[in-house]
Formats: C-alpha cells, sequence, structure tokens
C-alpha cells in the first residue's frame, strides 16, 4: 500500500515549498536526498559565513552541498559531516536549504577554502539586507537547539535526531523533542504625545527600546505586557493593540510579540526598575523622527543622540507605526476647521 501510494505522490518540483519542507521532515530519505542537490549555510561556532559581494555588500553565502562536500573532504574530514546539516528553507524550485555547523574544523581553512569569513551574528544580522537573514537567525537557533539538546532530561539517555533537524527522540523511552522558542512581550508605550523607552546597561551607547520582557508560565499576551510594564517602569496599561512577532535568536531563541499600548495622560509618571534598566523615559515625536534619519551610531565623545534598534528589530519597526501614526495625527489636526 505505501509502496504504491509513494509512486503517485508529485515529483518534489511539484509540491509547493511549504509542503515539501514538511514532507522533507517525516521522511528522511527524501531529506537525504533533498541535501544532497541542495545549499548549505555554513557557521562555525554558531557564527555564519559571509562573503562579499561585487558591489562590496555582504551575504550569507549559499553553498552547493557538492561543493561544501568537496571542501570538507579537502580538510580532512571524513564526510559525515553534512549529513549534520539542518533543514532550514526551501526555494521556489523546491531547492532545499540547509545550515551546518563546521565548528570541529579550522576556522580560517574553511574560510580560504570557501572565499568568506565567520562573523558573529550579532553583528551579520545587523548588516545585512538580504531576505536571507531571517534565515540565518532560524539556522543558528535549530543549531544552538541541537548542541544542547543531546541528553533526554527524563532518562539522561543520548537522544538522536531526524535527518531535517526538527526533532530529536531519546534513544530509550522514545520521547520525542522538538526545538523551543521563549514567547517574550515587547511594547511600546503611548501617552497619546510621547512614546516611552527603556535603555539597559548592555545597549550600545545612546541606544533605547521598546520595552521587554519574557512571559511567565500560564500567563495571557495582555497579562505579561501588564506585568512586564508595571514592574519596570510602574505605569498601568490602558489599552493594546497587537501590531507583529519575529524570531529573535537572541540570547537563545524568542518569539517577540510586538504590541502597541497606552497609558493615561494623567498618570506618567515613571518609577523605573534599576536592577531592570539603566534608564527609561518619554521622548517626543521629534526627538523619534530626528533618531529615525541618523545614519551612523554615535561615538563616545559626541554629544549624546538617542540610537534606535536596527530596521530588522520588531522594536524598530513598534517605533516607526507609532511614528507614522502620530503624523498622520498631527497632519488631521492642521487640516480641521479653524486651525492655524
Ligand atoms: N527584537 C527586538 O526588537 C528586541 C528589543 C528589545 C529586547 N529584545 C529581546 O527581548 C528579550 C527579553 O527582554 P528583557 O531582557 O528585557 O527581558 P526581562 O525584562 O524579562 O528580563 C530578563 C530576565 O528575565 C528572566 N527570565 C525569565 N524567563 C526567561 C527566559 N525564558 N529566558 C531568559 N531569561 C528569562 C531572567 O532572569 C533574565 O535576566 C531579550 O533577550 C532581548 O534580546 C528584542
Ligand atoms: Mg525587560
Amino acid at each position: 500500500m505505501w509502496s504504491r501510494l509513494r509512486t503517485i505522490l508529485p515529483s518534489p518540483n511539484c509540491l509547493p515549498p511549504r509542503w515539501y519542507m514538511n514532507r522533507l521532515k517525516e521522511d528522511d530519505t527524501a531529506c537525504l536526498s533533498a541535501l544532497h542537490n541542495g545549499q548549505i549555510f555554513l557557521f562555525h561556532h554558531l557564527s555564519p559565513l559571509l562573503q562579499c559581494t561585487q558591489r562590496g555588500t555582504l551575504r550569507p553565502a549559499a553553498l552547493a552541498t557538492s561543493d561544501v562536500q568537496s571542501v570538507l573532504e579537502r580538510l580532512g574530514s571524513d564526510g559525515s559531516l553534512v549529513k549534520k546539516s539542518v533543514l532550514v528553507s526551501c526555494l521556489e524550485q523546491n531547492q532545499a536549504q540547509f545550515c551546518l555547523d563546521v565548528g570541529e574544523l579550522d576556522q580560517v581553512s574553511v574560510e580560504e577554502a570557501c572565499e568568506g569569513k565567520f562573523l558573529d551574528l550579532r553583528k551579520s544580522l545587523f548588516l545585512l539586507t538580504t531576505a536571507e537573514a531571517p534565515i540565518l537567525a532560524k539556522g543558528q537557533a535549530l543549531l544552538r537547539w541541537h548542541q544542547t539538546s543531546r541528553f533526554c532530561s527524563a532518562t539522561g539517555q543520548l537522544t538522536h535526531r531526524n535527518q531535517a533537524g526538527s526533532q530529536r527522540a531519546c534513544s530509550s523511552n522514545g520521547i520525542i523533542y522538538y526545538p523551543k522558542m521563549s514567547p517574550v512581550v515587547i511594547v511600546l508605550v503611548s501617552d497619546g504625545r510621547r512614546c516611552l523607552l527603556g535603555r539597559q546597561p548592555a545597549f550600545p551607547l545612546g541606544m533605547y527600546s521598546a520595552l521587554a520582557g519574557f512571559c511567565d508560565m500560564g500567563e495571557s499576551l495582555e497579562e505579561a505586557l501588564c506585568r512586564e510594564v508595571a514592574e519596570e517602569v510602574g505605569l498601568e496599561l490602558q489599552s493594546i493593540t497587537y501590531s507583529s512577532s519575529q524570531h529573535w535568536p537572541f540570547p537563545h531563541s524568542s518569539l517577540m510579540l510586538g504590541c502597541h499600548a497606552t497609558v493615561s495622560p494623567a498618570h506618567t509618571q515613571l518609577q523605573v526598575d534599576h536592577a531592570e534598566l539603566e534608564n527609561a523615559r518619554w521622548f517626543s515625536l521629534e526627538e523619534i523622527t530626528s533618531a529615525l534619519k541618523l545614519q551612523t551610531p554615535p561615538q563616545r565623545g559626541d554629544s549624546p543622540a538617542l540610537w534606535l534598534p536596527p530596521k530588522q528589530a520588531v522594536a524598530h519597526r513598534l517605533i516607526t507605526e507609532w511614528t507614522k501614526q502620530q503624523l498622520l495625527k498631527d497632519t488631521d489636526q492642521n487640516q480641521r476647521p479653524g486651525s492655524c
């Protein structure tokens, strides 16, 4: 029955990418064959390999599996390393894309052989403008999960991954583990005129961002938002609107849930919890619009300037959305009859 079913399954090229990805997660043989004809993004101790384009920009190196295989063999690896690749994406023609950490090989030799450089993800993610940036974030998160999930937390026995790397199973009792993300709420609070940003001691010079925090077990999105804002700055939220979400690989794997919220203009006095934040303050529309125009981060010795999170961060998106909404409100007010 199964072999008859197989013969009528559409060939890989007929399956839409999402379905094809699912098939590869469930079928180790199909996944191995997709790996042989696929592309690999290399990592070295979780830093992705980037190449310089002719225009001088950086792009992630998507290498043909056959090329990776020959590089690894030239550098003395037995060839089985390629099988440790994890499935991350699929191109339109159903060419599967994988990530592989070659941390056991000499970094410089791999860089020379592949004409690229391994660059910390915290730097590389923000230098990349290509659609591959989220693939690198996902790849790093998956590779890290495999590196830290080798043992079953119930039996202490080794776990084994499937070929796609989408799950691990305990070798003694078969418990299946799936990659984990921690839900994090992030919120841009407004009092109608200004928005509230906070600064952690580890942030780059001058940077302020929307308030964020990990969800506690059992909390809803709204409960987590109200608790985080009350804990970090002592404010009570009036209304919450969901905006958008993103996977965030730092420090581990989080699902950032981005929202806008308002507080009463009569209750905007902040009580900053300095155990969590170095500072938090209200910013005017003018301060935010000037900061959005800045191209380079402030350097030590510069006059203090507000520096906002990079475009790739959901915090940036929330700030841009708020700015557009405030500018629209101002235009509406100016166009009202009787306004000067
Ligand atoms: N993408 C963005 O735009 C953006 C912007 C701001 C913050 N962030 C991310 O949001 C995350 C959370 O923000 P925060 O640091 O203010 O959180 P937070 O206010 O909850 O404080 C962090 C503390 O929470 C505790 N904690 C509880 N559950 C945790 C878990 N599952 N993992 C790790 N720590 C846990 C730890 O003690 C940790 O020190 C940060 O990791 C940061 O990278 C992303
Ligand atoms: Mg926080």
